[in-house]
């Protein structure tokens, strides 16, 4: 489970919020809103272990996640929504890149399934800068199927993406729950999800 215990965010000279509690559990997922400039995706970049907060404790399996930030590391992916796909590389080098950097090994075979399933076919090989905004977006979520990781945390995963393909991410999102998995979310649009929890900063 993740939880986190009344976190305070501060951002140059604004608090962001304040004591703020949250938790997910096996199966469930946290719809996090608000307004531009709220503070979500600095919530987010907080529960990813990528900042500190100002003040309260996030904690995964009961354990604080500062006491062991590779296991944390290791059992979440973070996603987050400014362009973390490299230009350059092909949109198969882009996922091999990751997993190496994950510590991970992951064959040409089911990289390539993967960008499949995100509509890529016929494009693995093109380096990422000859996609349009929705595909490079798709070679970022294609992570979500490559790397197996318990807790999900995207940041506006829906954006750029046609309805297909929001529809798809939503029924991947989903069978990761239904495996036991857990996910934590921001979205200005509606998410195609069941029953969720929510958190309005
Ligand atoms: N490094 C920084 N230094 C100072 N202020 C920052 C910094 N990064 C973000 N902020 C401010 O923190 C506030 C929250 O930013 P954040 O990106 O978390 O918002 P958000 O809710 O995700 O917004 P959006 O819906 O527009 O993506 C904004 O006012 C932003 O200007």
């Amino acid at each position: 489970m993740l939880s986190a215990h009344q976190l305070t965010c501060v951002r140059g000279e604004r608090t962001l919020f304040t004591g703020l509690d949250l938790a997910v559990g096996a199966g469930e997922w946290l719809h996090v809103r608000g307004g531009n400039g709220c503070g979500k995706t600095s919530l987010l970049r907080l529960l990813a272990g990528l900042a500190s907060p100002a003040a309260g404790e996030i904690r995964w399996c009961e354990q604080p996640v500062r006491e062991d930030l590779q296991a944390y590391h290791q059992a979440m992916l973070f996603l987050g929504h400014q362009g973390a796909v490299k230009e350059e590389l092909t949109a198969l080098e882009n996922l091999q890149l990751a997993a190496e950097l994950d510590g991970a090994t992951l064959d040409d075979d089911e990289a390539i399934a993967a960008l499949h399933r995100f509509g890529l076919k016929g494009r693995e090989h093109l380096p990422v800068r000859f996609l349009s905004a929705g595909q490079k977006r798709r070679v970022l979520l294609a992570r979500l199927v490559t790397r197996k990781a318990k807790l999900w945390i995207l940041d506006e995963p829906f954006t750029a993406l046609d309805t297909r393909a929001v529809d798809m991410l939503g029924g991947l999102v989903g069978e990761h729950l239904a495996a036991g998995g857990m996910a934590v979310v921001t979205s200005h649009q509606a998410i195609p999800l069941g029953n969720g929890k929510a958190i309005e900063l």
